[in-house]
């Protein structure tokens, strides 16, 4: 692996692709444990090549040692780890040098410069051996938008540039898999649209990418896969889209005293809750039209009915409640 600000023991064997139709990452019930703490809990976590893969948890979920485990920087306690095809962490050697991660840690040199920095990295990057390390160095501080601060000293960045910093590190040469765990940490928005701007560019080079984030919206943005943990545990992962759907439609009901539609709606068996003042209503086995009439005729006002699709929000607000 490269770009990581950490370091992974790795054997010196050639890198090397995951076989073709095999997945470009696989866990089988991933476990770590420290002391009586469970902090991933058997996590069977598949991510197809080509995929943008948002692992979705609040905080202290387990999102940050699952990846650390994926990438060989943690043992797990049980279970195992297979990565472009390769089992990690004994033949990390073949898949890491595919693999660009930023993770948080250690690792940078607070008295060097960007630029300084990242020219280590690249003298450690087996595709540049022999190379011309520097043009590598420059295009990747483009990319990330860090070439007016490129010769500062590292210790004098914000967490904003830091994060672009490790960011340049993991894309200093083409990866099959970019891994980047909560990557828009301390940027501003126009910082967070320059990661969705990059992680678009990846995907649309065949570059798997997975991306932790509590950021829902970012995942709804720019991922096609995601992963939902609770607790150390995977509580669903699958397509976007089928994530999306299984959560069904609702009817968002603008109406003239929500709680007592709150109550009308609960008292006729329809699960409803509160939202800006208005009421969301799941639709799986009902119409709209059912919805209203019994508010009507409770004799709670309505102004607006509108259908929906449901949001990442709402499936990530049911997965969790549901499992606590
Ligand atoms: N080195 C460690 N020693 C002891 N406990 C740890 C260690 N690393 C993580 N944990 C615990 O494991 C659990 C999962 O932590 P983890 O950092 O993986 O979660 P996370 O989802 O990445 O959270 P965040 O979004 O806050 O980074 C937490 O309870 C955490 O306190």
């Amino acid at each position: 692996m490269s770009g990581s600000t950490d370091t992974a023991e790795s054997g010196a064997c050639a890198p090397d692709s995951a076989p073709e139709g095999e997945p470009a990452l696989r866990t089988s019930s991933l476990r770590k444990t420290y002391g009586r703490t469970v902090a991933v809990s058997d996590v069977d976590l598949v991510v197809p090549r080509g995929a943008v893969l948002g692992v979705l948890g609040p905080n202290g979920s387990g999102k940050t040692t699952t990846i650390r485990m994926l990438l060989g920087l943690t043992e797990p306690s049980s279970g195992s780890v297979e990565l472009l095809g390769h089992r990690i962490p004994e033949h990390a050697g073949r898949a890491l040098p595919l693999v660009g991660a930023l993770v948080e840690g250690p690792g940078f040199h607070p008295f060097l410069s960007g630029r300084r920095n990242l020219a280590r990295c690249a003298a450690m990057e087996p595709a540049l051996f022999g190379a011309d390390t520097g043009t590598a160095v420059d295009r990747a501080l483009e990319r990330v938008g860090l070439d007016g601060a490129a010769d500062r000293k590292y210790r004098s960045y914000s967490l904003g540039m830091k994060q672009r910093l490790g960011l340049a590190a993991a894309l200093l040469v083409p990866r099959e898999l970019v891994v980047l765990d909560e990557p828009t940490n301390g940027l501003d928005p126009a910082g967070t649209r320059e990661i969705r701007r990059i992680v678009a560019e990846l995907h649309a080079s065949g570059t798997t990418v997975l991306v932790s984030s509590h950021l829902l919206s970012e995942v709804e943005a720019s991922c096609t896969h995601a992963a939902v943990m609770q607790r150390g545990s995977l509580i669903a992962q699958g397509e976007l889209s089928s994530l999306l759907e299984s959560g069904g439609p609702h009817l968002l009901v603008s109406v003239a005293d929500p709680e007592a539609g709150l109550e009308a709606l609960r008292a006729g068996g329809i699960p409803a809750r509160a939202e800006n003042g208005a009421l969301r209503v799941e639709l799986s086995d009902r119409d709209a039209a059912e919805v209203i009439a019994g508010l009507v005729r409770a004799g709670v006002d309505v102004y607006e009915a509108r259908r929906e699709r449901a949001a990442l929000e709402d499936i990530f607000t049911r997965l969790t409640e549901e499992e606590s």
